[in-house]
């Protein structure tokens, strides 16, 4: 196959056995683990077994889908080039075992749902904690040495939940059919190893099994991939150790680090960076002790490692300077970003006001914003329906479910239809986000659900509750628009996206911002042996050509040596928004520097 890296055709090549594959920064992991696929199921011709080619976000697994669709082509035609499942791990275990067998093992009556957290029925779903009771919600599982621990997070700290009313209370909800995302894994775990036979079953359908993004595997997935590998599914992981950065969610990679040891799987590695220019690479390997080979040479435009000192309100300064440099480096707004650690900081940045109203009102209210604002039409899309939801009479318990997933059924399509031309149209359902709140917006809120709750009586039988104005009151509305008319005539088309590290994961960007505070500058520089550092190194290594990291102003003067010991450069905030920088071949300075006086290594 051409255009192939020898160590990626390697992969590709390898016999049909499990291979654990260490990968670096921008290797080409998507590539290689689809041309491996096409290749494997080549390799199996005729036979009924299915490949299952797994990641962890919805984003890595649509470029997956459109990558073997191009690549499957080349298949001989009845060479089972259908008999290919792309997917996310959480979706493979949600289609193949929860949906379809989950309610034996969770005594349920019902095929089991998926609820978002907010339905009014789970308030009945606590468990008591030395403050006050949290929400099934907040419970989460994983295995430690092959136990069952349950925990909660309060404070960034974790707490142990005691198991058995742990266990009672997730039986509760599952007699219900009902479970939460990190329940469903253990709900499938749980199934898996309660029905032997389906077990065996699923593993002949799957017996060879692709992971990507493997050092995000959890303890519970882990579990469940194990008793796939018992039952004889070849399992092959392909990851970077160095970018797991789900560890609080119980992935801490070792899972991908030692699966070479196992008897008959075979290591593979890839070296080669496509993406970054090779300053980027060498601050990269600086990081993380690795020797990767740049494979692009240096671009001619401004590029490299930068390092700025910002104060708490510079940050528009901080942004437009950034810019400034983006500019000069010829990087596109649109495939560039800031980068923050914490979803508050970034909420910050961005300018994100506090939601607006109480109870329902206000998840309306957040809706509007997250459709005219963010332009986020799919979470939009599920708050509207938990809120119309709450103010059906008895409404069953998996309405939400039945409207925000896929199904099958015509009724609930149809009922998802209806939702989603609620949550649409601003000239007909949810009311736009720049109308005044406390008047305008309210008013045409109330008058448009009452419309919408007739039509869910006459179309689908559902009654609406007795008191809607107690539920739809106007309380803690501002007497301005939910968002600025500006916010919104830019549509976010010119606007630099703030987001955090967490979701530009698997992105390649032509400049990258991060802005941190000292502790997460710190663990940046102390390399990747702790979480932190891997969230740096992820933020560091996005990037193709520019990386930006700020620092708080009153710590630059302890990080500085270490920076410049790490290759970045120093520059300075412009005072005022730039106008883009001149582009010349030879200036990596993209704004006249200050306060640079480098000090002595520490
Ligand atoms: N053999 C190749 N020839 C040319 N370009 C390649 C090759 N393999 C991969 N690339 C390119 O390298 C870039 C990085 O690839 P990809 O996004 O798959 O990296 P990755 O390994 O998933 O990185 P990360 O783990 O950092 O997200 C992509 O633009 C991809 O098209």
């Amino acid at each position: 196959m051409s255009g192939l890296t020898p160590e990626q055709q390697d992969v590709v090549d390898a016999p049909m056995v499990p291979l654990c594959v260490i990968a670096c920064a921008g290797s080409g992991k998507t590539k290689t683990a689809v041309h491996r696929v096409v290749r494997m199921r080549h390799n199996l011709g005729e036979a009924r077994g299915r490949v299952a080619l797994l990641s962890f976000s919805n984003v890595a697994v649509d470029t997956f889908r459109e990558a073997y669709d191009d690549l499957a082509s080349s298949l001989p035609s009845g060479a089972g080039r259908s008999r290919v499942d792309i997917d996310t791990l959480d979706g493979f275990i949600t289609t193949n075992v929860i949906r379809p067998h989950g309610h034996r093992t969770m005594k349920s009556p019902r095929a089991a749902f998926l609820v978002t957290g907010d339905e009014a029925f789970l308030e009945g779903f606590k468990f008591p904690t030395s403050s006050f009771p949290q929400s099934i919600k907040a419970l989460n599982l994983a295995f430690l040495n092959g136990k069952e621990v349950f925990f909660y997070m309060f404070n960034d700290q974790v707490v142990i939940v005691d198991s058995s009313v742990a266990r009672n209370l997730i039986a509760k909800l599952g007699r219900t059919g009902a479970y939460t995302h990190d329940l469903g894994r253990y709900w499938a775990y749980r199934t898996l190893k309660e029905q032997p036979k389906l077990l065996a079953a699923l593993s002949r359908r799957y017996p060879h099994i692709v992971i990507d993004e493997a050092q995000d595997i959890g303890s519970v997935h882990q579990a469940i991939l194990e008793l796939l590998i018992g039952a004889g599914s070849c399992v092959t992981l392909i990851g970077d150790p160095n970018q797991g950065i789900y560890e609080f969610a119980g992935a801490d990679g070792k899972f991908l680090i030692e699966y070479h040891q196992r008897a008959g799987v075979l290591q593979h590695s890839l070296k080669r960076n496509f993406r970054s220019a090779p300053s980027i690479v060498d601050l990269a390997n600086c990081l993380c002790g690795r020797d990767d080979v740049a494979e692009r040479s240096a671009p001619a435009t401004p590029h490299g490692a930068f390092f700025t000192g910002y104060k708490g309100d510079q940050y528009p300064q901080l942004i437009s300077s950034f810019q400034g440099a983006m500019s000069a480096a010829g990087a596109d707004i649109k495939r560039s970003a800031v980068l923050c650690r914490a979803k508050k900081l970034a909420g910050t940045l961005r300018g994100d006001e506090a939601p607006a109203g109480q109870g329902l009102v206000r998840l309306f209210a957040a809706a509007a914003v997250l459709r005219d604002r963010r332009k986020d039409f799919l979470k939009a899309f599920q708050r509207v329906a938990v809120a119309v939801v709450a103010l059906l009479d008895n409404a069953p318990h998996g309405l939400v479910s039945q409207i925000t997933q896929p199904s099958n059924k015509p009724d609930d399509r149809e009922l998802r239809k209806v939702i989603w031309a609620f949550t649409r149209d601003p000239a007909t359902g949810l009311p736009s986000a720049s109308l005044v709140a406390d008047a305008q917006w309210h008013a045409h809120l109330l008058a448009r659900i009452k419309v919408l709750l007739v039509n869910l009586d006459t179309k689908f039988g559902l009654k609406r509750v007795a008191n809607l104005g107690n539920k739809l009151s106007k309380k803690a509305l501002p007497s301005t628009p939910l968002t600025s008319a500006a916010d919104l005539a830019d549509g976010g088309a010119t606007a630099l996206r703030i987001d955090t590290v967490h979701k530009a994961k698997g992105e390649s960007l032509d400049a990258v911002l991060y802005v941190t505070t000292k502790e997460h500058a710190q663990a940046l520089l102390g390399g990747v042996a702790t979480e932190l550092g891997r969230i740096g190194y992820v933020a560091a290594t996005r990037t193709r050509n520019l990386l930006w990291v700020a620092v708080p102003h009153n710590s630059l003067k302890e990080l500085r040596p270490q920076l410049l010991e790490r290759g970045f450069k120093e520059v300075g905030l412009s005072a005022t928004p730039t106008p883009a920088a001149k582009s010349t071949h030879d200036v990596l300075l993209p704004l006249p520097l200050k306060a640079t006086k480098p000090q002595a290594s520490a």
